[in-house]
């Protein structure tokens, strides 16, 4: 049998890429990215102009199938492979992104009738809106002693999926009526694929509430929510759950022509993301935090055992690997908070300095920023830009920078917002490792290693721990071709299990960034610092900023009062 290939598609926040991977030793031999055109709508629907409510983020699904159309043909022809030898695709997406359908299968935005319904669209992951419902899910969960929270340490997101369901039942019951199925929206793209709907044991079991032995949680608790939820699971959230790398099913004609593909190949089930990153940097046992670096940061490790995690994401069995337990964790803005920084709040000089030295605005910071000690800035920040989602759980919650002077500089900020994210990294880590999850070294993907070495030795220095980095530029769609070439099974030329999938195709950088001792030193003080802000803030003592997002509220006229 010659060389074979597969294709991932990783579906990120902003845009989707494909690559054409090799299967004998995972080079990546073609990459192409297709930006959203319809972007993250956080404003205004597209076509009626319909305005958001506050803290609301939709996504076009037309953008998705907008991707396999220029993407996949593109690293086809890009790589010169023969589609014949292209022996299954796979992809990985943001998640919980979900989506009501109907009857066909069709999303409900797509009828005009109801495009200009905002609840009939794409939620996407960070659409934090649902927050109220989140709040009574866990209250009431709380009460019964569901034994299904400490699974999700605690507490259940705003972000996940039976949030965003009840807000859409709350706010637009209509919508909820006319849906047929609510859909991740990575099993959407793969039921368009193949023609099935199934759901994924990925998403179903960290954002659905799902359990491998157990299933849903009982209807009596989601009649104790809402009695119009008590058939929840057997009816909108219906559907087989299949395991990662299962085949969803060959691939439609259709799609395969449109996408210059065999029909029939292997269709690998959805995944999220940061979950498929994990065996394509090579990791399948425990004690390896894996950390995909982007907008936001995922934090994944495996486990022999189910423990409780303070405000983990979840724990999941075979969610990540099978044969072990899968756990996460996660911070929602990093690279956000950044983007935040140089897009909104950085003084017109720095711009013009480094376009003066042809440099981005994030290497001219990076670089000023790295001629300070640690604690040089007298600078101390808490990373809740977005909210807290581990361990904290709650989106109200909004970020804080302390120590300012009127001789506060540009770098010594951005330098304060990198740690703030490296405490938040550590108290994730911290939080593992005190349940007896062991986290003896940390892995690194997705955008941003590549392009902060700053940011990289202070994760090091702040966790105490070494940090490997990817050897692939786009680490979560390897990952789904890695989960593409055991769908397709051995005898196709792929591979039977993740596992040797894996040890053949994943690989990490030689170069590490390992703690530097006077660094770790003067760190372990300020994570001290943060700690305590942490706290004081993030649990009840002085709920100023939940205040303050009231007042905000409250003050918008045209928003809906808070509810
Ligand atoms: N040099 C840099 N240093 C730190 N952050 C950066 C730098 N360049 C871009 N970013 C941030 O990286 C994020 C994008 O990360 P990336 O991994 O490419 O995307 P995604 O999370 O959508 O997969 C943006 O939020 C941006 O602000
Ligand atoms: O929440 C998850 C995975 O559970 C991510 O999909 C979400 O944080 C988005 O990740 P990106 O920042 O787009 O890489």
């Amino acid at each position: 049998m010659g060389k074979k290939y597969t294709i991932g598609v990783d579906y990120g926040t902003q845009s989707g890429r494909a690559v054409l991977v090799d299967l004998s030793n995972g080079h990546e031999i073609a990459d192409h990215v297709t930006p959203y055109p319809h972007h993250v709508i956080d404003e205004r629907l597209p076509g009626s102009g319909i305005k958001l409510e506050y803290d609301w983020a939709l996504q076009h699904p037309d953008d998705y199938l907008e991707v396999l159309r220029t993407s996949v043909p593109a690293v086809v022809r890009e790589s010169g492979v023969n589609p014949e030898d292209i022996i299954g695709i796979g992809i990985d997406f943001t998640a919980c992104t979900m989506l009501p359908v109907d009857e066909a299968g069709e999303p409900l935005c797509f009828q005009a009738e109801l495009a200009d319904q905002p609840h009939s669209w794409v939620k996407l992951w960070k659409h934090h809106a649902a927050q109220p419902e989140a709040d009574k899910i866990n209250r009431i969960a709380e009460e019964r002693g569901e034994a299904f929270l400490a699974r999700y340490g605690g507490k259940i997101s705003s972000e996940w999926m039976i949030a965003k369901i009840w807000q859409i039942l709350d706010e637009a019951p209509d919508i909820y009526e006319k849906t047929n199925m609510f859909l991740e929206a990575t099993d959407w793209v793969i039921s368009q694929m193949t023609g099935n709907i199934v759901r994924n044991s990925c998403t179903a079991g960290y954002k659905a509430i799902w359990h491998k032995r157990d299933g849903y949680p009982s209807k009596e608790y989601f009649k104790a929510l809402d009695p119009r939820l008590e058939h929840l699971t057997d009816t909108k959230l219906r559907g087989e759950v299949i395991p990662l790398g299962s085949n969803a099913g060959g691939l439609q004609p259709s799609m395969a022509e449109m996408m210059g593909l065999k029909p029939g190949i292997a269709v690998a089930a959805g995944n999220v993301d940061a979950h498929a990153a994990v065996p394509a940097v090579g990791v399948v046992t425990p004690g390896k935090l894996v950390m995909a670096m982007g907008t936001s940061i995922c934090h994944m490790v495996l486990g022999t055992e189910e423990k409780e995690v303070e405000g983990m994401c979840g724990v999941v069995e075979d969610g990540i690997i099978p044969g072990l337990f899968g756990y996460e964790a996660g911070q929602s803005a990093v690279g956000d908070i950044f983007e935040w920084y140089v897009e909104e709040s950085l003084p017109a000089y720095v711009k013009e300095a480094a376009s003066k030295e042809g440099l981005s605005v994030h290497q001219w910071l990076e670089r000023e920023a790295s001629a300070y000690k640690p604690g040089q800035s007298g600078l101390l920040a808490l990373d809740w830009w977005n909210g807290n989602r581990s361990v904290l759980v709650d989106t109200d919650l909004t970020g804080m920078i302390l120590g300012m002077t009127l001789l506060t500089k540009p770098q010594e900020v951005y330098r304060a917002l990198l740690e703030a994210t490296a405490f938040g990294t550590r108290k994730i880590v911290d939080a593992f490792q005190e349940s007896g999850v062991d986290v003896d070294a940390l892995y690194a993907c997705g955008g941003l290693p590549q392009k902060n070495r700053l940011l990289m030795q202070i994760y090091a220095d702040v966790t105490k721990r070494e940090i490997f980095v990817a050897d692939s530029k786009q680490t979560p769609a390897l990952g789904a071709a890695i989960f593409a070439a055991v769908a397709a099974g051995k005898e196709a030329g792929g591979y039977d299990d993740v596992v040797t999938a894996a040890q053949q195709m994943a690989r990490v950088k030689e170069e590490t960034f390992k703690p530097i001792p006077e660094n770790v030193e003067v760190y372990e003080k300020l994570y001290q610092e943060y700690n305590l802000l942490h706290d004081y803030f993030g649990r009840g003592e002085n709920d100023v900023m939940k205040r303050l997002k009231k007042i905000k509220l409250s003050t918008e006229a045209e928003l809906k009062p808070v509810r």
